[in-house]
């Protein structure tokens, strides 16, 4: 399988001296869909972010992202050919990032904006079958009776599946999607864990989301990846994460990250190592 993300001594110091990313390195295959789990303020969403090319690396760094073989960013700068990478990649936010006073229709068609004369997006004239294509994603998602109304008239739900029907107009063979499902109820969550699983088996898009809950990700994602303090503490397949093992990798933290699906284990149950994927034991990763 080829590499759609490769990501090599990642770190990331924030100008109030917050140390959020501390070398990372990271490589995701075509057509994998890997949840990214740690508590707040793991580092989640600022790796997701330097993916996309929206945050930039330690200037002083060797670091190294890249996108479906295209650099992103190298050494702490963000490559000049930025915009054909930014094409490839589907960002997915927490808060959906619809234009609110805009149509449905619209806000999906600005997926497209990379492929049509600028002027085109200005005057906001879409072709018949750039429309066609807005439809039928929404119809994917499930929400194409929803294609003129406003999105601000959209439920929370509806208002991400847009986001995803945007990223499906795109043709983003990467999508990222930053807990996505964090402010929904649990059947909202469902339908878009669904759309996600379903653009990664049906389309082979690669899907990297990061979530909160372990129970959603050991679900829907074959490999997890989890941070903590801004460095990988585990890489490998969701069946080897035991409540043990998360207890042992998190410490107090862990029960923010196991959510309620999960069966309580005692304290002290001992862990067992998995063949592959245990990174760093937390006591030696401090
Ligand atoms: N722009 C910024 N300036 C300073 N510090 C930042 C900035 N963005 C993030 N941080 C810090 O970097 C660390 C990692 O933040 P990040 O948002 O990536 O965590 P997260 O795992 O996504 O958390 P959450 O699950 O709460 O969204 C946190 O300590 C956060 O406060």
């Amino acid at each position: 399988m080829p590499i759609a993300l490769r990501i090599e001594q990642l770190n990331k110091h924030f100008a109030n001296g917050k140390h959020a990313l501390r070398g990372i390195d990271l490589t995701v295959h075509a057509g994998e869909m890997v949840a990214l789990i740690g508590a707040s303020g793991s580092g989640k969403s600022t790796l997701l972010r330097h993916v996309a090319g929206l945050v930039v690396a330690d200037g002083d760094s060797h670091s190294l992202v890249e996108v479906d073989g295209r650099c992103v960013q190298q050494g702490g700068r963000i490559h000049r050919d930025i915009r054909k990478v930014r094409s490839q990649v589907g960002f997915v936010f927490q808060q959906f990032n619809l234009v609110d006073r805009l149509p449905v229709m619209m806000n999906v068609l600005v997926g497209m904006l990379h492929r049509t004369p600028r002027w085109r997006g200005w005057l906001r004239v879409f072709r018949p079958h750039e429309r066609a294509l807005a439809l039928e994603a929404l119809a994917r998602v499930g929400i194409a009776d929803c294609h003129a109304q406003r999105a601000s008239t959209l439920s929370g739900g509806q208002q991400q599946r847009a986001a995803i029907a945007r990223t499906l107009v795109q043709g983003a063979k990467v999508v990222l999607a930053d807990e996505p499902i964090a402010s929904l109820d649990p059947e909202s969550s469902r339908k878009v864990m669904d759309i996600l699983a379903r653009i990664n088996r049906e389309d082979g898009s690669t899907v990297i989301v990061s979530l909160h809950q372990v129970d959603v990700a050991i679900k829907y994602c074959p490999r997890v990846v989890a941070l903590h303090q801004g460095r990988v503490v585990y890489d490998g397949p969701s069946a080897d994460l035991t409540p043990a093992l998360l207890r042992e990798l998190y410490g107090v933290q862990a029960d923010e990250i196991l959510g309620a699906a999960l069966p309580q284990a005692p304290a002290t149950a001992p862990v067992q190592q998995p063949a592959h994927g245990w990174v760093q034991p937390l006591a030696q990763a401090a």
